[in-house]
């Protein structure tokens, strides 16, 4: 494979980007500079139980700016704010088939946190790779429930 056709295989994945998670102690004062961006939200906030969070995205692009408040204090983005403080929190990339996926990068030797699929926002299951395979960036992986027919 080609340095030009190497750059291109990403593209050729039919990897794309569901959201860039940004983490903050409050949902309205982390939105306003997007808002000054003139960004909105694409929906009501959302509550995910299983990660401690409330979720509020901006559409851009046909992504998502995923901004995330912590919702009890054993929730990760309390222990990330608690540690690093807000900003920058995740990379996510959506994916068509998340069990496959998994099993593909495990097979090459990625780390995933849990091993098994949670549940994210918006009717998806999403799974994190540790950021210590993944070269200090968190990355999730996303599956939408239209991929599962749903
Ligand atoms: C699913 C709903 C929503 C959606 O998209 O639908 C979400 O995205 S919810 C997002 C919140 N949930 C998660 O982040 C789940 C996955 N994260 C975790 O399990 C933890 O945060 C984990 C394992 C990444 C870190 O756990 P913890 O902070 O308790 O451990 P450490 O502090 O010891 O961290 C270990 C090591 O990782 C580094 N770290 C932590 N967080 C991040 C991060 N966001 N990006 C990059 N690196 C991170 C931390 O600095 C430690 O590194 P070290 O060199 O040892 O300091
Ligand atoms: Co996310």
């Amino acid at each position: 494979m080609t340095a030009s056709s190497a750059l291109a295989a990403p593209y050729l994945s039919g990897l794309t980007l569901d959201h860039i998670a940004v983490a903050t102690p409050d949902l309205d004062s982390g939105s306003a500079a997007y808002l000054a961006l003139n960004l909105h939200p694409e929906g009501p906030d959302e509550d995910v139980p299983g990660q401690g969070v409330r979720v509020r995205a901006f559409e851009i692009g046909g992504s998502l700016i995923e901004l995330l408040m912590p919702t009890r204090e054993s929730s990760p983005i309390a222990t990330f704010l608690a540690k690093r403080g807000a900003g920058l929190h995740h990379l996510a990339f959506r994916v068509s088939d998340l069990a496959a996926e998994m099993q593909r990068l495990s097979a090459l030797g990625a780390v995933f946190i849990s091993a098994e699929p949670q549940a994210g926002r918006a009717g998806t299951r999403v799974a994190f790779l540790h950021p210590k395979w993944s070269g200090g960036t968190l990355i999730e992986l996303v599956e939408h429930p239209a991929e599962r027919g749903e």
